[in-house]
């Protein structure tokens, strides 16, 4: 475990690095949690330790391409609705219910510890954060692993998920970098990069479908899209995001109205939609005792 007095030396040589408390910049939203904010000439990002939760990537002049939920809450071990989420070592819920465990795997409520901090040449900033198994992560899943998560803050969002298989059997796993992208009307936005590919419509019971054209969120929406291409684009009125990586699954969700019943998103679920890259369902990874799994993103406006 990092001590806060590593923390802070090991930041003192990165200029435009701080270490702050998510109440400093969301004020009365439960008991805190730290967070780096990582600011350069290029574009500016918070990072929460917790999770290596990506909360906000504003590039420079422009706007935040992630949405944060107004209702977030930061505690500990608890997860953070909004921002970059890391599913993994298993995307949705555990495929043994019985056992209570928690959706979307741990570590998106496991604290991870700085492994690296730099300036690149180009005033970039990259930093390098890192989950290793402990007993209780064991209990939950009896594997011993190397997570990172590496983020480079430029013009553009760059981010690699890694994960070390470092035990002796091989494991099945599945991941996902679950971004809530804010939009200005997720009614009016369109994602194009999804048409040809197979469609796993979750709502109901599991639907198989062949997903012909860009997709639209008419209320709720939770679909995985299998083999899909590198980019997808989100298309608003008033802009784009686009969204590259080499992962093979995308999972699009909007909780639509059902979010009006409660919960930490309420009304504001129009400002958002999820497009999900990262390998899931039919996808999901098998690694070798050693392997190592490397899942790229990169976020641009
Ligand atoms: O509420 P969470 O555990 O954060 O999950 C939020 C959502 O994540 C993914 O998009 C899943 O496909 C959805 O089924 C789930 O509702």
């Amino acid at each position: 475990m990092t001590s806060p007095a590593d923390l802070a030396q090991l930041l003192a040589a990165v200029p435009g690095v701080v270490l702050r408390s998510s109440d400093e910049l969301y004020p009365g939203r439960g008991a805190g949690l730290p967070v780096l904010e990582i600011q350069n000439a290029h574009g500016r990002a918070v990072l929460a330790l917790q999770g290596a939760h990506l909360l906000s990537f504003v590039p420079q002049g422009g706007r935040d391409l992630l949405w944060l939920s107004p209702l977030a809450k930061f505690n500990p071990g608890k997860a953070i609705r909004g921002g970059i989420p890391l599913c993994l070592p298993w995307f949705g819920g555990h495929p043994d219910k019985s056992r209570g465990l928690p959706a979307h795997g741990f570590a998106r409520t496991s604290d991870w510890q700085l492994e690296s901090a730099e300036v690149l040449a180009d005033g970039r900033h990259q930093l390098v954060l890192g989950l290793k198994d402990t007993l209780l992560t064991r209990e939950m899943w009896p594997h011993h692993f190397h997570f990172r998560f590496a983020i480079t803050v430029g013009s553009e969002l760059t981010v690699m998920l890694e994960a070390e298989h470092q035990g002796h059997v091989p494991v099945e796993f599945t991941a996902a970098m679950h971004s809530y992208f804010a939009v200005p009307n997720v009614a009016e936005c369109v994602i194009e990069g999804l048409a040809g590919c197979e469609q796993i419509n979750t709502l109901g019971g599991i639907t198989r479908l062949h997903n012909e054209g860009d997709v639209v969120i008419r209320d709720v929406h939770d679909s995985v899209y299998l083999d899909v291409p590198a980019v997808q684009i989100i298309r608003t009125p008033s802009g784009q995001t686009r969204i590259d990586s080499d992962t093979r699954s995308a999972i699009v969700w909007n909780p639509g109205t059902n979010a009006l019943k409660g919960g930490d998103i309420g009304p504001a679920y129009t400002g958002f939609v999820c497009v999900e890259r990262g390998d899931a369902f039919d996808n999901a990874i098998t690694l070798k005792p050693g392997e190592v799994y490397r899942a790229n993103m990169t976020i641009s406006g």
